[in-house]
């Protein structure tokens, strides 16, 4: 069923259908973590958020996922330590999911699907001064991964929810402030894997650092049902397609090592 979920997107959504992996490219990002596989490296630091909810402007749909955009033209919400040796601005955060409830993160462990995985965009600021530099750059980004479970009602996430309705089709954008995301870090954030890939979007480029927790958060069944209300396409188009499935094909490892925080 999720393979055929992910034919039908490479089929029906362009940016789907984009390279399956760069020409050359053998950082692709997401993979499956064999966490028996994963390293222990007792050099990785615990992760140190610091983020300013006044930072936080507004959430668009830009006909992928749904982004709420935070002003990086200083260092006010930052990420750094881990296994990064500079800091990195947070620009945005964004979500993965799928059409019900049995997968929908782009990453996995031991090949155990999510039902969502959210992703928090940080770029290196030490080094480069525009996001749009850094993403070309192989040290540029530091992306947080998150999953998700359907459980208990998650109180931080409901006022990112109802601001969903307002953005339905592609290109609709709201104001959205005073959203601080460290209320969607899992309460463990020493715990987590660490590799090196690329976006999961295009352009595809290898210039992330991924840290996906150990540690899941939960959201109720209710939540997760309005980011399936959403839509990818805009309010021209007669045939109306649901945001669902929005998840890049896992690539392959290519001698990678995922190293761990924890053992
Ligand atoms: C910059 C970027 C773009 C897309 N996705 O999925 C990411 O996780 C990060
Ligand atoms: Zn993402």
């Amino acid at each position: 069923k999720m393979k055929e979920a992910a034919e039908y997107n490479m089929k029906m959504h362009p940016m789907w259908q984009g390279p399956l992996a760069v020409p050359g490219g053998d950082r692709q990002s997401p993979i499956d973590i064999v966490v028996r596989k994963s390293v222990l490296d007792t050099q990785l630091k615990p992760l140190v958020t610091d983020y300013d909810p006044k930072t936080c402007q507004q959430i668009w749909n830009n006909g992928y996922s749904f982004l709420v955009e935070y002003d990086d033209t200083s260092d006010k919400s930052t990420l750094k330590g881990g296994p990064l040796q500079d800091k990195f601005r947070l620009c945005q955060f964004h979500f993965h999911w799928g059409e019900n409830n049995a997968w929908g993160s782009e990453h996995t462990l031991d090949r155990r699907l999510f039902p969502a995985e959210l992703h928090l965009v940080h770029w290196n600021s030490d080094k480069y001064s525009l996001f749009e530099e850094a993403v070309m750059e192989e040290n540029g980004l530091a992306v947080l991964g998150v999953f998700l479970k359907v459980g208990k009602r998650h109180e931080g996430l409901q006022k990112l929810v109802d601001a969903l309705p307002a953005i339905r089709h592609k290109d609709s954008v709201v104001e959205f402030t005073r959203f601080d995301p460290a209320c969607l870090l899992p309460t463990n954030t020493d715990d987590y894997w660490t590799y090196h890939g690329s976006l999961t979007t295009p352009p595809l480029t290898e210039s992330v650092s991924w840290i996906i927790m150990k540690q899941h958060i939960e959201v109720s069944h209710d939540q997760l049902a309005v980011f399936r209300s959403l839509l990818f396409t805009s309010a021209e188009e007669e045939v109306q397609k649901s945001m669902v499935n929005n998840f890049r094909v896992q690539q392959p490892l290519r001698g990678r090592t995922v190293r761990s925080s924890f053992s």
